[in-house]
């Protein structure tokens, strides 16, 4: 599984930083409605001009699972992440496609809506390869720059017997991301609207930074 993420590239350019910067997967957004969708034409270009090594994540909001299909074959997915209301049954229409199901928390539902999507997993015999946790806000589906109570992250392992592993999202920077790993311990972590200089571009400064800072924290976790 991967460790650091760096989601919304939208050009080659913008990969290369990610590369350079030492981050092992990357995201392209093809939720129409985003400042960072980038169609699949484009992703499907920078796809070829990656290394190999480096993951590719194509984030979708309640896309038809034809649609994600497509798109997971030409630009080469390695992982699909889920970002709507997608169900259990979405997962298996998916398989063999490895999915991140990400799910928007806050304080009022906490992580019930999570639970009660693991526990229909663990009935329908489908399970996501990983859940992704984002803040909350308004009606936004993600990419917000919001972060949620990190306390509530932590009650993620005690969830279900055996939960699939944690990526951690929602308003992360370099100058929070050193914090949220030492509180929360995730598998992995993903930003998209914290590295960046303005809607749809990356700052290689912030970038570099985040997976400084990330890599960091593990190291110091793991001494
Ligand atoms: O980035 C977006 O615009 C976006 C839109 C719709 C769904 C998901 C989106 N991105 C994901 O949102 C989270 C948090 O982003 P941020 O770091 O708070 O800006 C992240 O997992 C992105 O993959």
């Amino acid at each position: 599984m991967f460790r650091i993420k760096i989601c919304g590239i939208t050009t080659r350019q913008d990969a290369s930083v990610v590369v350079e910067a030492g981050a092992d997967a990357l995201g392209f957004n093809f939720y129409p409605r985003s400042p960072r969708y980038i169609p699949p034409r484009e992703a499907s270009q920078i796809a070829k001009s990656l290394p190999r090594g480096v993951a590719k994540v194509g984030v979708f909001v309640n896309s038809p699972v034809g649609e994600i299909r497509e798109i997971a074959f030409r630009v080469t997915l390695d992982w699909i992440q889920l970002h709507g209301d997608e169900t259990p049954d979405i997962l298996r229409q998916l398989r063999p496609l490895v999915c991140i199901k990400a799910f928007r928390v806050d304080e009022e539902t906490g992580l019930g809506p999570v639970k009660q999507f693991l526990e229909a997993c663990v009935k329908q015999d489908v399970m996501p390869r990983a859940i992704l946790l984002d803040s909350r806000k308004d009606d936004a589906y993600g990419g917000t720059g919001s972060t949620f109570d990190w306390k509530l992250a932590k009650e993620y392992a005690k969830l279900v017997s055996n939960p699939p592993p944690l990526i951690l999202s929602g308003g992360l920077t370099p100058e929070n991301v050193e914090e949220a790993i030492l509180t929360v311990n995730p598998a992995a972590v993903d930003v998209a609207s914290g590295v960046e200089e303005s809607p749809g571009k990356k700052s290689a400064e912030k970038v570099l930074r985040f997976v400084q800072q990330a890599k960091a924290a593990w190291q110091k976790l793991a001494s």
